[in-house]
């Protein structure tokens, strides 16, 4: 979307395997619509890392574009020159994915998507750098496409769980989970917007969400694009509006989940399902299966994002905490599978969140 309504694509890709990864520049958001244009991986490094890109899977579509620019980067090879033979072409991708790998390290879409370009990379039989190329950008396409298809998905079987709550509903979310951190239409806000579309009239609470304001900035612009009604709050308020009956419901999105279904995602998720467990009000996950990480059992060994002291001690263009301040700034923390109703994946709703039904719906 942009300010005039018009339908802005998050993530896109401009010519053939020599073209160029778009990127709408997320930290501009949302006074100015402005875009960064990739053709090295460096620049999707950046992107991913200073949140110009973000959100679970749209860090992994970016990703997986960046493996394309990889091939014809010199930077990814001990040479510094661009790669001239087939082998050095798949050399320099898989150079991209382990350098790709390293900006954030709590969304498992990352790491799926990147293994999914190995996958390829190892396998491909190309007659030319140029061929492995093409090869590389089908597959990121379709890794974009598919996460699309996933979010249309979610977002028919999340409002088919949550029509139930009758029109008008109100229902709290934190950070976002829509178009800009997805290849379509999101997790969490795709529901929302499905309820809309359905004339459900959903009354959203959008959590500001500090430190970095991803509700304040993200959320409220993506939910006012689509006309969906929107109360931005601070964190704090969601407590009472979840007592006094407000909202009946809370969803929100995951950067990754456990096999017994764990889940982490942005910092005071965990606060808000204590919140609404106390309250007696449901409260779910909405994401794809790529964000599940069936490797690992129990969230406390989910890999937790540490960010710098500034995006906490600084605030309106100043700084608004003592120098030297002593700061803990984690990026993600972790709702234990017992505080969660359901988590809402494409294939349809696990509920009650248990290991058995998370393999069962997810695979072994
Ligand atoms: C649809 S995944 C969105 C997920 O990612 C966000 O984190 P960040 O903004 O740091 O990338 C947040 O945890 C959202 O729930």
């Amino acid at each position: 979307m942009s300010q005039d309504n018009t339908t802005v694509a998050a993530i896109s890709w401009t010519g053939h395997g020599d073209g160029f990864l778009t990127l709408l520049d997320q930290t501009r958001l949302p006074e100015a619509v402005t875009y960064v244009n990739c053709d090295n991986v460096e620049c999707v490094w950046q992107a991913i890392k200073k949140l110009a890109v973000r959100g679970a899977p749209a860090i992994g579509i970016s990703a997986a574009y960046g493996v394309v620019l990889g091939v014809r980067d010199g930077a990814m090879l001990p040479s510094g020159a661009a790669a001239a033979t087939v082998e050095e072409a798949k050399q320099a991708a898989l150079a991209a994915c382990d350098y790709l790998a390293t900006s954030r390290p709590t969304a498992v879409n990352l790491f799926w998507a990147l293994d999914r370009m190995r996958g390829v990379i190892t396998t491909l039989d190309e007659p030319s750098s140029g061929r492995v190329g093409e090869r590389l950008l089908a597959e990121a396409q379709a890794i974009h496409e598919a996460d699309r298809l996933q979010c249309a998905a979610i977002g028919r079987h999340g409002s088919d769980l949550l029509e139930a709550l009758g029109s008008g509903v109100g229902i709290v979310t934190h950070c976002n989970t829509g178009m800009l951190a997805t290849g379509g239409d999101g997790t969490a806000l795709a529901v929302l917007f499905a309820l809309s579309e359905r004339g459900m009239k959903p009354q959203v609470f959008a959590d500001e969400t500090r430190p970095l304001l991803q509700g304040a900035r993200l959320t409220a612009w993506e939910l006012m694009q689509r006309g969906v009604d929107v109360t931005l709050i601070c964190d704090s308020m969601a407590a009472p509006i979840l007592r006094d009956g407000k909202a009946k419901a809370v969803i929100v999105g995951a950067d990754r989940i456990t096999a017994r279904g764990d889940t982490a995602n942005k910092i005071g998720t965990y606060g808000l399902a204590v919140q609404a467990h106390y309250h007696k009000v449901p409260f779910y996950v909405a994401a794809p299966t790529t964000t599940f990480d069936l490797t690992i059992t129990f969230g406390s060994d989910i890999p937790i994002e540490q960010r710098t002291p500034e995006e906490i001690t600084n605030a309106f263009g100043r700084r608004t905490a003592p120098e030297d301040v002593q700061v803990d700034n984690p990026a993600f923390d972790v709702t234990p599978a017992e505080l969660i109703t359901g988590i809402i994946t494409e294939r349809g709703v696990i509920s009650p969140v248990t290991e058995e039904a998370v393999r069962a719906m997810i695979g072994a």
